[in-house]
């Protein structure tokens, strides 16, 4: 229960009551105040006895005293009444309030009054001195109350004081202390009657229990017998006794445990654990009505970890950065976009409104302290420190690693190992960000709001700290001892609807820390320039290539990766998350770290338009791919480069095209003699598909087939694929494609199963879109939250043209020539309709060795007259030897040129085979003895014979 909520509530009910009212047409009634009446109503319901009328007696009688007694406005009703609609429908509740006029002089009137009977009674009863008035006043007051006569004094004195002093029960308690005092008195005459003897006569019940004891004891004694009716009468003095202390029996047998046991140390009560206990017992006493008794809060017995120790103040951003609660700092005017410095600097112009520059704000006008929106907004700062004693303001905010990182020396810049005449263009090209904001009015909000729903829901954790990313902040939260986890993550929609937003994640617990994250979008996010990460110290000392600037992570980290350790990738998310932005930030990466010597680029873009800027730079090895037939068609020339740099990678006897490049430029490989080929270093190779869903839609199986063998296996050959779709359903990434491609890069997407399919975890469809993602790299679990760097169009624009300036693209033919259907125009005529079977047929006796015709009959399913006919064309196309009887006939061709027969019988040119090997008998025969005698020749040969498909380009 909170204050905040008892307004609503008291509201809801007086605007409710006029129109019943009303409906009826009667005048406003009379009522007693809020407390008084929910006290009358109570007490007797819980009492459920025969002594309502007595209760409801004495309960008007301390309702009068308590309000006479009470001075002018110093009425402890509930905080909020104040607050309550005060229209002229409201119910009159004024009127029993009246009293409320009278002075501190007048209750110590009526106190001098119960002194002066005291005296009277006391004079009478105990001296018998009060003469004859007295004397009749004693006999009166002992023929009521009995004994009880010699207490009376005692009794009134004590009021007298207790007027005086004002102390006296709150109004909601009033009826109850009452009631449970009558019952006391009334037990208790009861009671002395009965050890009285029960007497008739009335001048002996005027020493016993008087009227009040003999109509209580003797009807009881008459009726069950003294020895049920004493029992009775201590049962109704031990239940006054709890009215008037208002505890509960459970209580009472804790408290006498507690002390038995002789630990009252706090330490086995759970409220010693319970941080909002003191909290949570003043609002219970706001809400009945008693003034809320502030106790002193006792300090915790768990030593928490104080924030300060994880986090070292930001002073200097504290005080750049009003909080919510700071008076408003005046704002210095800022450029407008696009005018100014920030047009001299060729600013972005693409409008973002989360992330754009502040606008200029006006000269803030200094609020007046009366301020209401102040003033409510400070009202729920006290609500929020006085439940949790959490000031938002003073939870720490981490400095972003970023920062941190800047101060440490710049690292030598990595030089190109290659090109002379080739520099690649400078990141002073492209725009620099602004430094990260540490700590803003939105995180303090949002701090309030997740403390705000602690307190709520009674969860005993409390923010110690937070990290602000670009987009999105993670406010860390500690538990309470014995407080589990789940308590917290439960609480999500709840968080979620605190803040605003869907999108909050919950990270239980942070890797690394003993703390649960709350990850929650910043209203106010902050763009990551791809200038900033490609000039941070980790990237420039990084001397890799293909190194590419990824972002920024939610410590304020930049992020970067290289392409080589992906080794492939694939990039989804929902239109509009950021894909072409991250596709943007690659291919600049790539830019201005590599030389078109290092690094080469197939771009393949069905959408026409997203990857046209780069048309032109000496990186291409085929104009930018707008056709997925010849997007095909370059996968499958990918396949063959891949095999022929394997093919050089085994002839030279390394494991990895790095190697076979450091051989060849330290001149340990040469050209064959009469070869024309000149031996170059191989570049890597980086296709970039914008669109995967296009692809797959127009030649499914060949592109699937391409990617998987291609992902299989390209890693060591330089060869690296960059898959991004925007459609990240089952058909376009194939369960296929998905286990060859390691590395995941998640915009948001549009659902759980898109998420599920990129990730194979859910997360990505909580992102916020614009450049928030999740990566997961090679051989990674746990996707890391970033946010994309970003360039923009003039960015990429002075980039392309610095590159284009120093080199002009040199590309390869016949990367994007459809081979297979080429190769189709020449079958020879011979084979007919044949040429399915015969191929059949071919790769069965190559792959088992074994050239039998009863064998192509049994696996083939044909007939005797057909499989001779398909071992005759293999013969003449040099596959098996001639016929030997019963006996199977020589196969000739090995199984690694399966291959290469198989082209070669479709009709293609022999020269464009991928593999090396001529297959006219004699040379086979040849090549035959070559494997056989002298390994090193034979790789020669494989060497002589193949080609370079990117030599064209180098
Ligand atoms: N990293 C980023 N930082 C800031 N803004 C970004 C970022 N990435 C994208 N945006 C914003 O989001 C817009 C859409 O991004 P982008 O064009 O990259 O989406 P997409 O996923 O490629 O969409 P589509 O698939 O429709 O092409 C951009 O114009 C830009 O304003």
């Amino acid at each position: 229960m909170s204050v905040k909520n008892t307004a609503p509530r008291s509201s809801t009910r007086s605007s409710s009551r006029p129109a019943n009212r009303s409906s009826k047409g009667s005048t406003p009634v009379k009522r007693p105040s809020t407390s008084a009446r929910r006290a009358a109503e109570t007490a007797p319901e819980r009492t459920g006895s025969a002594f309502r009328p007595v209760g409801k007696a004495v309960t008007g009688m301390f309702s009068a005293v308590g309000d006479l007694a009470r001075p002018k406005g110093a009425e402890h009703r509930p905080k909020e009444e104040p607050e309550k609609p005060t229209t002229k429908t409201e119910e009159p509740v004024t009127t029993e309030e009246s009293p409320d006029n009278d002075s501190p002089r007048r209750h110590d009137g009526i106190a001098l009054v119960l002194l002066g009977l005291a005296a009277i009674v006391g004079a009478s009863v105990w001296m018998d001195i009060a003469g004859p008035i007295g004397a009749a006043i004693a006999t009166g007051v002992h023929v009521i109350i009995g004994a009880g006569a010699f207490v009376l004094p005692v009794v009134l004195v004590a009021l007298a004081i207790a007027l005086m002093m004002d102390i006296h029960p709150p109004r909601a308690v009033q009826g109850r202390v009452a009631l449970g005092a009558v019952l006391i008195v009334v037990g208790m005459l009861g009671l002395i009657h009965l050890f009285a003897g029960d007497p008739d006569a009335w001048a002996e019940r005027q020493q016993a229990g008087g009227a009040v004891g003999a109509f209580v004891g003797g009807p009881l004694a008459l009726g069950f017998s003294t020895f049920v009716a004493v029992p009775l009468l201590i049962l109704v003095i031990v239940y006054g006794a709890l009215r008037v202390t208002g505890i509960t029996v459970k209580e009472l047998v804790d408290l006498i445990g507690e002390h038995l046991r002789g630990d009252g140390s706090e330490k086995d009560s759970d409220e010693s654990y319970d941080e909002y206990a003191d909290v949570d017992r003043e609002l219970d006493d706001i809400a009945e009505g008693r003034s809320p008794t502030r106790r002193r809060r006792r300090p915790s017995p768990r030593p928490r970890r104080t924030p300060m120790e994880n986090y070292p103040p930001d002073e200097t951003a504290r005080a750049a950065e009003p909080s919510l609660f700071d008076e408003p700092l005046d704002v210095e005017e800022e450029d407008e976009p696009g005018t100014g410095a920030a047009a001299a600097k060729g600013a972005d112009t693409d409008t973002m409104p989360a992330v754009k520059k502040p606008e200029p704000k006006k000269p803030a006008p200094k609020q007046p302290a009366t301020d209401a929106v102040a003033n409510s907004r400070e009202q729920m700062r006290q609500a929020i420190i006085a439940r949790s004693g959490i000031d938002p303001s003073a939870v720490p905010a981490a400095t972003p690693k970023s920062e941190e990182e800047t101060e440490a020396p710049q690292p030598e810049a990595r030089k190109p190992e290659s090109s002379d005449d080739y520099t690649p263009p400078s990141t002073d090209l492209l725009i620099p960000g602004e430094a990260p904001k540490t700590r803003t009015e939105a995180n303090d909000r949002a701090i309030e709001a997740i403390t705000d729903v602690f307190a709520e829901f009674k969860v005993d954790a409390q923010v110690t700290g937070f990290s602000r990313g670009p987009t999105v902040t993670r406010y860390e939260v500690e538990l309470g001892p014995g407080v589990k986890v789940s308590k917290i993550t439960n609480l999500q929609p709840n968080l979620a609807y605190a803040v605003a937003t869907d999108n909050v994640r919950l990270l239980a617990p942070i890797p690394g820390k003993s703390a649960v994250g709350i990850e929650v979008p910043n209203a106010d996010r902050e763009m990551v320039r791809l200038a900033d990460v490609l000039n941070s110290p980790s990237v420039v000392g990084n001397h890799d290539p293909m190194l590419i600037g990824l972002g920024k992570n939610i410590e304020g980290e930049f992020v970067s990766h290289s392409i080589q350790k992906m080794p492939h990738l694939l990039v989804a998310g929902s239109t509009g998350s950021g894909k072409s932005a991250f596709v943007n930030a690659l291919l600049v990466s790539l830019l201005t770290r590599a030389t078109p010597d290092e690094v080469r680029l197939i771009l393949v873009d069905p959408k026409m338009v997203e990857l046209t800027p780069y048309e032109g730079i000496p990186h291409l090895i085929t104009p930018i791919i707008t056709q997925p037939k010849k997007a095909s068609a370059a996968l499958q020339w990918l396949v063959e480069e891949m095999e022929q740099r394997y093919l050089d990678m085994k002839s030279a006897r390394v494991r990895h095209i790095k190697d076979f490049n450091a051989k060849v430029r330290s001149g340990e490989i040469e050209a064959p003699p009469g070869s024309e080929r000149e031996m170059r270093p191989y570049p890597q190779i980086v296709c970039v598909v914008d669109e995967l869903a296009d692809l797959m839609m127009t030649a499914p199986k060949e592109i699937e087939d391409s990617i998987v063998r291609i992902t299989q296996k390209a890693r060591a050959a330089g060869i690296h694929l960059v898959l991004a779709t925007q459609r990240p359903s089952v058909d376009v990434v194939t369960g296929l494609i998905k286990t060859n491609v390691p590395s995941r890069l998640a915009f948001a997407t549009s659902s759980l199963t898109d998420s599920r399919v990129i990730l194979d975890q859910a997360g990505a469809e909580r992102l916020i879109g614009m450049g928030d993602a999740l990566f997961i790299p090679q051989g990674a679990g746990k996707p890391k939250r970033l946010q994309g760097a970003f360039v923009t169009d003039e960015e990429i624009q002075a980039v392309v043209d610095a590159a284009k300036e120093q080199a002009e693209p040199h590309y390869t033919e016949g990367v994007t020539e459809d081979k297979e259907a080429e190769a189709k125009k020449d079958i020879d005529e011979d084979i007919g309709k044949d040429m399915d079977d015969l191929l059949e047929a071919v790769e069965l006796v190559v792959t088992s060795q074994f050239g039998s015709t009863s064998m192509l009959q049994r696996k083939l399913r044909i007939g005797f007259a057909k499989a001779g006919r398909l071992m005759d064309l293999m013969e003449s196309r040099g596959v098996v030897g001639p016929s030997e009887g019963s006996k199977a006939r020589e196969v000739l061709v090995k199984p690694e040129e399966l291959e290469t027969i198989i082209w070669m019988i479709k009709g293609a040119d022999p020269a464009e085979a991928p593999k090396g090997v001529e297959l006219d008998d004699d040379t086979a025969a040849t090549n035959d003895a070559e494997h056989d005698s002298d390994g090193e020749q034979a790789e020669t040969r494989t060497v002589s014979a193949t080609y370079n498909p990117t030599s064209g380009a180098v």
